[in-house]
């Protein structure tokens, strides 16, 4: 239990309670400063905050409880905004779930308890399964209610007996499993807008009839005046998986590097491979196979065709303006060189004042960064619409190997919210799907370096597993690429042709890797080390190449 802060006292009833000032300023000054900033879905961990206010409480009375869902508002010091939702509810005796997150002690009309988070209580929960079950409407105020949708796949009688439990993994976000059956994930950063993720599941699932995306089981919204949606939360299938990608990518690396190391190959004898360079899973020379086994090629393979068939799924609605494919004009090329230079000029900043935190190979990949300054600008400033005749469509837009998982040698893909950093009007703009594909291949990348650099077994290897890294990176990333432009091509799906792909792949791969940089300084400095050497070797092949 975090430590608490001082006890307030309130003569309002709980239903009433925000109308003391002495209750509401205790609240926004001292308890959401100190409970939010520890979270692991607060973004805003590395910028100052200069305050946070309240912009929406909204109750939400139910048959289990009286519920509030405060909508916070984060202004940073640079003048920036963050809105994040926290449910809340008061108890006088705590579950016994020990992690019950409690913001503050209070006493209400005399009697003692607890402002807690209300996804930790069994009430709350049954009560947002049974108002989606019964898809209520319910009223805040004037034009403005909360609307809870029930999807095709829940039937009316599945509220009869709930079972939930809080997911204990790493997100973004807080999930809640319902019967074993259903995930709900409760957005905590909001947008004033429909989440992406809702959009893009409901379509995927219910309008193109993508199998590989979980079914849309329902979802919250909060409708404002003038019909305005914000997504609060979103019901899913449960898949029955084995993990991650990521932690099978992990497992599949580490004992390719023990396979080569326990073995009497040279580095000199593999043989070499191009630069994504399309290549059939039956073509790849032996020496490699071995290594990673067939049946991981296959898996890799498989991964492809489910990464593809999305797009194709994205790409599927020629009539709704959300969806519909689009060329590339010149308003998407100033949108995309601005983002890119605004992103770039952000992470040169941040790394030179982050330099005190990085050391060895990590230190000189940074001044190596800092020294290409006018290489990465050049490449981003190089973006030219007039040499592409393939289409933008609707992407995942923060496509890695955390957001797929492993299912009896097939996959499926999660999480369509976007890139974190990105706000809501720029998740939705139409890319190329290709920025996707350079998002899983970041991934690998990630899942070779993270494998060579935080496993203490390989330190005197380091040298050896580097070069043997950057060959099975091109061994993977060279078979996903044929399989998926197989399933890309055979279902029309618009990526242009071979230059165009290689085109599009290099520089959302230096995007890719520029935002990650990013993304690790502000979250675990100690993993900048990857982006920064994936940089290095993205601009180091293009100057081989030339
Ligand atoms: N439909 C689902 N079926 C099974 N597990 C899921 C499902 N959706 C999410 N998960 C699990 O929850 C984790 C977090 O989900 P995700 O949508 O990425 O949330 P966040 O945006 O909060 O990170 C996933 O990595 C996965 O382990
Ligand atoms: O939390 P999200 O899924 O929205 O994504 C963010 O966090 C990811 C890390 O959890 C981060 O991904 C980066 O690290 C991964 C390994 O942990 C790696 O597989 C990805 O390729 C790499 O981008 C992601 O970038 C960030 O948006």
């Amino acid at each position: 239990m975090e430590t608490l802060i001082r006890a307030v006292h309130t003569r309002h009833n709980w239903q009433e309670v925000f109308e003391d000032p002495l209750f509401r300023d205790a609240f926004i000054e001292e308890w959401v400063p100190q409970y939010i900033t520890k979270r692991r879905w607060f973004a805003g961990k590395s910028t100052p905050v200069k305050v946070f206010k309240i912009e929406r409480i909204l109750p939400l009375p139910t048959d289990f409880g009286y519920y509030y869902h405060i909508i916070v508002e984060v202004v940073y010091e640079p003048g920036y905004t963050e809105t994040y939702l926290l449910p809340l509810s008061f108890v006088t005796i705590l579950p016994k779930e020990d992690d019950i997150k409690i913001l503050g002690k209070c006493v209400i009309e005399g009697t003692e308890g607890f402002l807690v988070e209300a996804v930790y209580l069994e009430d709350y929960r049954n009560a947002l399964f049974n108002h989606m079950i019964k898809s209520s409407k319910i009223g805040i105020g004037a034009d403005n209610f909360f609307l809870f949708e029930r999807g095709k796949v829940m039937t009316e009688n599945e509220g009869d007996k709930i079972s939930s439990e809080l997911l204990n993994v790493e997100q973004s976000n807080t999930s809640i499993i319902y019967n074993n059956k259903y995930i709900l994930k409760i957005y905590r950063k909001l947008f004033m807008d429909h989440n992406p993720d809702h959009e893009l599941v409901r379509f995927l699932s219910d309008q193109a009839g993508f199998t590989h995306s979980p079914k849309y089981g329902g979802s919250v919204s909060w409708v404002r005046s003038g019909n305005f949606m914000v997504s609060i939360a979103l019901m899913t299938e449960l898949i029955p998986n084995q993990g991650e990608g990521w932690d099978y990518m992990l497992k599949k690396i580490e004992s390719a590097f023990d396979n080569f190391l326990n073995s009497d190959l040279k580095i000199s004898e593999l043989p070499k491979l191009k630069y994504l360079r399309k290549m059939k899973a039956s073509s790849i020379p032996d020496q490699y196979s071995v290594l990673i086994g067939e049946e991981f090629l296959d898996n890799i393979e498989m991964l492809a065709k489910r990464t593809a068939q999305m797009h194709v799924a994205l790409a599927s609605n020629k009539i709704d303006r959300h969806f519909v494919p689009r060329s590339y004009n010149s308003d998407f090329s100033v949108w995309l060189k601005n983002r890119l230079i605004y992103i770039f000029e952000n992470r040169y900043n941040m790394l030179e004042s982050n330099l005190h935190k990085l050391e060895g190979d990590g230190l000189e990949y940074a001044h190596e960064f800092i020294s290409h300054k006018s290489d990465i600008i050049k490449h981003f400033l190089s973006f030219d619409e007039l040499k592409l005749n393939s289409k933008r469509i609707r992407i995942h837009g923060d496509y890695h190997l955390g957001q797929v998982l492993l299912a009896d040698n097939d996959f499926f893909i999660l999480d369509y919210e976007g890139e974190p950093e990105s706000t809501i009007r720029d998740r939705k703009v139409k890319q190329s799907p290709l920025k996707d594909v350079a998002g899983i291949f970041r991934s690998f990348h990630y899942a070779i370096y993270a494998t060579l650099f935080k496993k203490k077994k390989y330190q005197d290897s380091q040298n050896e597993c580097s070069l043997l890294g950057s060959k099975l990176f091109r061994v993977i990333t060279n078979v996903f690429l044929d399989k998926y432009c197989r399933v890309a091509f055979k279902n029309n799906l618009d990526i242009g042709y071979s230059q165009e792909i290689k085109y599009l792949l290099k520089y959302h791969l230096l995007e890719k890797a520029v935002y990650e940089l990013g993304y690790e300084l502000n979250a675990r400095p100690d993993w900048a080390i990857i982006p920064l050497k994936g940089i290095m070797q993205i601009l180091n092949v293009e100057e081989n190449e030339k």
